[in-house]
């Protein structure tokens, strides 16, 4: 397999190995160099996905390759579409739940969750001195469609601060320009959750 699967598949066993990806959660995608965007199947276990767990599709949800003619694509395919329309740099997206993240989703106020100013902002883009930024929160609606129209829409009018978004009580949606740097990007993200968690536990004041 010489396609960008295999770089999903990399991904997701590292994410499932971190607990960000148990039970099923989460999804990956990619775009593709022959048209289109790889994603997951729903419902597939991450930790042991192979290349029959993957679905081509094009930016309107149309079905490009399936190897698995029983595959479906993920259930939240259409907030992938939705990223991938707002930003044509964005070469590869991945979703997952960690603990962390739903934590903090907690502490959003008026659909933003304030990210402290450390260091680990420098990799997702933010070199000024102490940066003041927001990820923009989503409510967990059960319609997945009503989800990715809520993002495209303020997302086509304010892109976030770094490549990425919370839903609450969910998980986080992060993306990169290529598989890689979605991969460094997602664990940056959830190692700025894992201070906030233990910061407010540690009673560090000031840290959100
Ligand atoms: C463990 S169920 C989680 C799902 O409801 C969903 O949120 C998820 O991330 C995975 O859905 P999937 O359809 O497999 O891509
Ligand atoms: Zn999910």
């Amino acid at each position: 397999m010489a396609d960008e699967r295999k770089a999903l598949i990399a991904a997701a066993c590292h994410f499932y190995q971190r607990g960000w990806m148990v039970g099923t959660a989460g999804n990956l995608s990619a775009r593709s160099a022959n048209g289109g965007f790889w994603i997951t199947a729903s419902g597939r276990h991450k930790g042991e996905l192979d290349e029959l767990d993957f679905i081509r599709l094009d930016l309107d949800g149309m079905v490009l390759e399936a190897p698995d003619v029983a595959a479906r694509p993920s259930a939240e395919t259409s907030i992938h579409q939705a990223i991938y329309r707002c930003f044509p740099e964005a070469g590869a997206i991945y979703h997952v739940h960690s603990v962390e993240a739903n934590v903090v989703s907690h502490w959003a106020a008026d659909g933003r969750l304030r990210l402290p100013a450390l260091e680990m902002l420098k990799g997702l883009g933010r070199w000024e001195a102490e940066p003041a930024v927001d990820l923009p929160v989503f409510e967990n609606l059960p319609h997945v469609p009503d989800i990715a129209r809520r993002i495209e829409a303020q997302l086509q009018e304010a892109p976030p601060a770094v490549p990425a978004l919370l839903i609450h009580l969910h998980g986080a949606t992060v993306w990169g320009p290529s598989p890689r740097a979605a991969l460094h990007h997602t664990e940056l993200l959830e190692y700025i959750f894992r201070f906030m968690v233990t910061a407010r536990m540690a009673g560090l004041g000031g840290t959100q």
